[in-house]
This record gives structure tokens, sequence and C-alpha cells, in this order.
């Protein structure tokens, strides 16, 4: 990611990528799942240093994915369900408590997957508000309803004033580069469903694997 030069384009195209994330027997890419992750990042880059902490947390954990994407056990690494499945059966997750296992490829998906619920709860209230809506408080309703209650105080806080900094919604949709706001709620009306599969199936998925809790 690191390497990664290329520039923003549009949260269309980036939100696109989430079409491509369920297989015909709804189970999730990985390599989808974290190219969408990446376009997410270079949006939230687009929007200035101050979201440089959750940018650089982000990035390392689409890194700890990707290394065991492309690491001798790939074939295991290509949907969330092969994932899970693999390292439940060889016992390479911590389940209780952190252990020799703090970069598995299951804790890891649960912090994005945690995060993929505020985008879909943010996205809903951006496509519904009107034109004076003020998106650091959309940013900041879908976090402390979903995120927030997995991070400490002193995250919350940082994420909290960064929240501050975001610009008014024209100027949002200006850095979305996606057309006149009519397209924008269009296309946020589009995107929406398919994020909303994706997280519902890895919620399921890892509720009847008791892997919500994942220390
Ligand atoms: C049209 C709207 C488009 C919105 C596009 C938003 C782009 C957002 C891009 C990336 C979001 C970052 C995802 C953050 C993943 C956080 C994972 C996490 O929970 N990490 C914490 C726990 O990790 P472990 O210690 O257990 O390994 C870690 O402590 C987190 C640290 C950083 C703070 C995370 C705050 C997250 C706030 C998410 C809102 C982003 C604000 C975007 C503003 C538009």
């Amino acid at each position: 990611m690191d390497n990664d030069k290329t520039l923003f384009s549009s949260l269309k195209e980036v939100l696109d990528t989430f079409k491509l994330c369920l297989s015909e027997n709804k189970e999730v890419y990985l390599e989808h799942y974290v190219a969408g992750w990446r376009g997410l990042v270079k949006f939230l880059n687009c929007l200035g240093s101050v979201f440089g902490f959750i940018s650089k947390d982000a990035v390392n954990k689409i890194k700890i994915l990707v290394t065991h994407m492309e690491g001798e056990n790939g074939s295991q690494y290509v949907t969330v369900q092969s994932m899970v499945k693999y390292e439940l059966d060889n016992e390479l997750v911590d389940l209780t408590k952190r252990g020799i296992h703090p970069e598995s490829g299951c804790r890891t998906l649960l912090r994005l997957h945690r995060a993929l619920r505020w985008l879909e709860l943010f996205l809903e209230r951006l496509r519904t508000s009107n034109e004076d809506g003020k998106t650091s408080v959309m940013c900041s309703e879908s976090y402390n309803e979903s995120l927030a209650q997995h991070h400490p105080w002193m995250v919350r806080k940082a994420a909290g004033m960064a929240f501050c900094v975001l610009p008014g919604r024209p100027a949002f949709f200006e850095v979305m580069n996606v057309g006149p706001p009519e397209q924008v709620v269009a296309m946020l009306g589009e995107a929406l469903p398919l994020i909303s599969d994706v997280y519902q199936i890895t919620e399921e998925f890892y509720a009847q694997h008791n892997m919500l809790d994942l220390p």
C-alpha cells in the first residue's frame, strides 16, 4: 500500500469494487474486499493529514491480509469463509486473549468488518441528508453506533477530533468526484445494498463461529 502511488479517481469506482465481493454461493472474496478498502483509504487521504492515524491503521490491516493472501498458504485465503475455516482448523486464531497469533487473518478482517458497518451507516446518512447536512455529525453518529463501541477512550477522542474537520456536504461530494448531488445520491442508493450484503454475510459467518469478539 505504501508503494501504491495510483491516485484516487472516483468514489463510484471504489464502491463498485464491493459489487465484486460476493461469489455465486455468497462467499466474500478477500481480493475484492481488500481492493475496496484500498480505494477507501485513498479517498480518506484526500481529506487531509488529520486522518493519517486512521489511514495508517487501515493500511496496516490491509497489509496483514495481503501478506496472508500472497503467502505460501494463499490458496486458503480466497474468501472470508475459506480463511476462517483454514485458520480455525489449524488453530491459527487467538480466540479469547491475545497470544501467539496477533496477526491472524480472522482478527484483522474483523476490525475492517466493524469499520464496514460504520461505512454503511455513514453512507446511508449521507444519502438521505439535505444540502445543509453536516458530514462531521453524520460521521460521528455512525461511528458512535458502530466502531466506537470497540475503541478505547483515547482512540474515540482522537477520532472525534478528526471528524470535526470534515468538509461540509457540498465540498465532500466534490471530493467524491461522482458528479452532481443527484448522481451522488443515486450512486449511494445502488452501492448501499451491496455493502450491506457483504457486511451481513460476514457478520453471520463470524457469529456462527463465535468470532465476533476476537481479541
Ligand atoms: C462517501 C463516503 C465515503 C467514506 C469513505 C471513508 C473512507 C474511510 C477509509 C478508511 C476507514 C478507516 C477504517 C478504519 C479501520 C479501523 C480498524 C480499527 O478499529 N482499528 C482499531 C483497533 O485495532 P487493533 O488495535 O485491535 O488492531 C485501532 O485501534 C484504530 C485506530 C485508528 C482509529 C480508527 C477510527 C476509525 C474511524 C472511522 C472513520 C473514518 C473517517 C472517515 C471520514 C470520512
